[in-house]
């Protein structure tokens, strides 16, 4: 160690400490400790809003050694071209072996250097083998990093605390699809959307509209083509807001031909509004590898999975919701799909970032129950412009999203 590092102590709360090296931000931090196996892809689990609050322990024991790419990079479509959104959501992270030098045609600074300019805590040194089997055997569990001579700070835990409220767009804004290739428009609830699956819907043709999580959807709904319920920190239970507007555009009959996409949160929430149970897992699923299995095709697909809560798969509404997929490693529920109308909700991540595209392919689903819908829609207008004359109002005219942000509204 040399005389300008300075030692931190990670604390698990009723558990083991250990002793590091801070390479982050001066500062002492708690939240909950959860553990990836993923291999790659700190940047963009570090910049997931599901992330919100929480001490992230990499069990891949070099974390650092690719630097970290630029967060003003931007795409085609004005996305972040490598974060899920513009800042990290960890309070902090705990590596093995913290590569001090990097490199990487992406890089433009360290890992430390970013964590330092985010105020987020990175300790290295840890034994992180003797860390995870402790959150395996106990769950995931409150955790500290104090540094060097600080005070030590309360343990809290951020699962008591609505987080989707404080990472979703405060105001509404617009994704569009690139010129001359929209051929959908599609609302978004963000509950901490991750810019990939925006990007996996405008890619598709989509033009977006994300909305914040409280946004009475029920009202806007007749204006899109689909809807898609974003994934996002904490536990569901909290985002009774949300769930109730799912609940009650269920519930009306006028939208029960419009196609509803969920992932992660949004599945959870789509559960939970159609009158399903969720429920804590011991120590979650936080991994690039994880096989889930399709109940409707017996196909096997490998996932990208950052979650703490499921849904109780005997809590489906019998006759209306089935499980659609089912994780082989602990038998959790994947996925659920409506028997009769065209939704459908996955646990793991099909945008990926990190992690396999395999389940890519959903996102094409959904598109599908798009123009279905449109072709349904369509020639509703038609019959009744033959009955009553109606003009077959353009859909999006009441909302006018030409005026609305272009990225997400942080403040
Ligand atoms: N990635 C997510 O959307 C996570 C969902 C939820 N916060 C959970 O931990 O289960």
């Amino acid at each position: 160690m040399s005389a300008a590092q300075t030692k931190a102590t990670f604390c698990i709360q009723n558990g083991p400490s250990f002793e590091g090296i801070s390479f982050g931000a001066n500062k002492c931090v708690a939240g909950e400790t959860v553990f990836t196996t993923s291999l790659v892809g700190y940047p963009e689990s570090m910049t997931d809003p599901s992330y919100r609050g929480q001490i992230l322990v990499f069990t891949q024991p070099l974390i650092g050694n690719y630097g970290v790419p630029s967060g003003e990079a931007r795409d085609e479509f004005n996305l972040l071209k490598y974060f899920e959104s513009p800042h990290i959501h960890v309070v902090g992270i705990i590596v093995a072996e913290y590569a001090y030098q990097y490199s990487h045609w992406t890089a433009v600074e360290s890992l430390a250097q970013w964590c330092q300019r985010e105020g987020v805590a990175a300790v290295t040194g840890v034994d992180t083998r003797e860390l995870v089997q402790y959150l395996r055997e106990q769950g995931s569990s409150l955790g500290r990093i104090t540094l060097a001579e600080q005070e030590p700070i309360p343990y809290v835990n951020p699962m008591k605390t609505n987080l989707v409220a404080q990472v979703t767009t405060k105001k509404p804004f617009h994704v569009s699809a690139l010129p001359g290739k929209a051929r959908a428009n599609v609302a978004l609830i963000d509950c901490g959307v991750k810019e990939n699956i925006i990007r996996c819907l405008v890619k598709r043709g989509a033009n977006v509209t994300v909305f914040p999580y409280d946004y009475r959807i029920q009202d806007i709904a007749s204006e899109f083509d689909g809807i898609f319920l974003s994934n996002g920190p904490g536990n569901p239970e909290l985002c009774q807001v949300t769930i109730s507007n799912v609940r009650e555009l269920l519930n009306n009959p006028s939208y029960d031909r419009i196609p509803i996409f969920g992932i992660c949160l949004g599945h959870q929430l789509l559960a939970l509004a159609s009158g399903a149970f969720t429920h804590k897992l011991k120590y979650g699923n936080r991994a690039h590898n994880i096989p889930a299995m399709d109940l409707t095709t017996g196909q096997c697909h490998i996932t990208s999975q950052n979650h703490g809560y499921a849904v109780d798969p005997e809590t489906l509404s019998k006759g209306l919701w089935k499980p659609y997929f089912v994780n082989l490693n602990d038998k959790s529920n994947e996925g659920m799909i409506h028997l009769q109308r065209p939704i459908f909700s996955t646990q793991f991540h099909p945008e990926a970032k990190g992690g396999p595209l395999d389940t890519a392919i959903l996102f094409d689903k959904f598109f599908d129950n798009i123009e279905t819908y449109q072709l349904e829609s369509q020639r509703k207008v038609s019959m009744s412009l033959k009955v009553t004359h109606n003009t077959g109002k353009s859909k999006l005219q009441t909302l006018n999203v030409t005026k609305l942000a272009k990225e997400r509204v942080l403040f």
